[in-house]
């Protein structure tokens, strides 16, 4: 125990964004005790501050940032489950007339975030086992929801490996990271990455993919 007013036990913390995100978590993981769900707000900023707040609280052993998500065309479709094996702040950088220049290049750091493999493999296969439709790979963090297919080619063509794009991901993983606990981000799959078409996200569909997926979550993090 590090700090006098930590609470000692096998704890496992939940990051959404918007509390519709958590209410499907809860339905999914019906009482179990061992994990906190909390909504954090929209974009890497508010993640990071409530993760590192809810870290500096309470000892957990996990964290997990769950939500729904854009699917790169081809690689995780809408309704489907997307995990990732790496976090990356796909806009953390600089442009130049050279393309796009990443912390790596600049030598200012790292825009990636490693995840436990073997954690990925886990949630995979018990979701597979669930009937629930599932990817894994890597996860952009972006501030901007991206709104052309010209974007998502390019994201593409950076990150090839890439199958989902969210908005908070970074920012759970770096507060994490900061603290020594490993990270995983979970998402549903609401909508394709590319031109916008806020009609067309099916969140509903997306937020009972994630309540399936919580389900799991207590067999999974035991
Ligand atoms: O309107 C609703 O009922 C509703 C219910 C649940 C969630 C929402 C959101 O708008 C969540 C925003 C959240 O979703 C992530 N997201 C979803 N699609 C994308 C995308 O294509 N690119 C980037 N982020 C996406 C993101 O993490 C937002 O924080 C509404």
């Amino acid at each position: 125990m590090s700090g006098s007013n930590k609470v000692l036990n096998r704890r496992v913390l939940i990051v959404t964004s918007v509390s519709a995100e958590k209410e499907a978590i809860l339905r999914g993981l019906r009482n179990t005790n061992d994990f906190d769900v909390i909504v954090a707000g929209v974009g890497q900023a508010a993640a990071a501050v409530a993760t590192a707040t809810a870290l500096a609280k309470t000892q957990y052993n996990y964290v997990i940032n769950a939500g729904i998500a854009g699917g790169f065309e081809g690689k995780a479709e809408v309704g489907s489950l997307a995990v990732s094996t790496e976090v990356v702040a796909a806009d953390l950088g600089a442009e130049s007339y050279d393309g796009f220049l990443s912390l790596e290049e600049l030598k200012l750091g790292s825009s990636k975030i490693e995840v436990e493999q073997a954690m990925v493999t886990r949630i995979c296969a018990e979701a597979m086992e669930q009937g629930i439709p599932v990817q894994e790979g890597a996860i952009l963090t972006l501030s901007t929801v991206t709104g052309t297919q010209e974007t998502a080619n390019y994201l593409l063509e950076r990150f090839p490996h890439a199958i989902a794009e969210g908005m908070e991901g970074f920012g759970v993983a770096e507060a994490a990271k900061q603290t020594q606990i490993p990270v995983i981000e979970v998402r549903s799959i609401s909508n394709k990455v590319g031109p916008r078409d806020r009609e067309s996200w099916r969140i509903k569909e997306a937020l009972a993919t994630l309540e399936k997926a919580s389900s799991i979550f207590s067999e999974v993090f035991k």
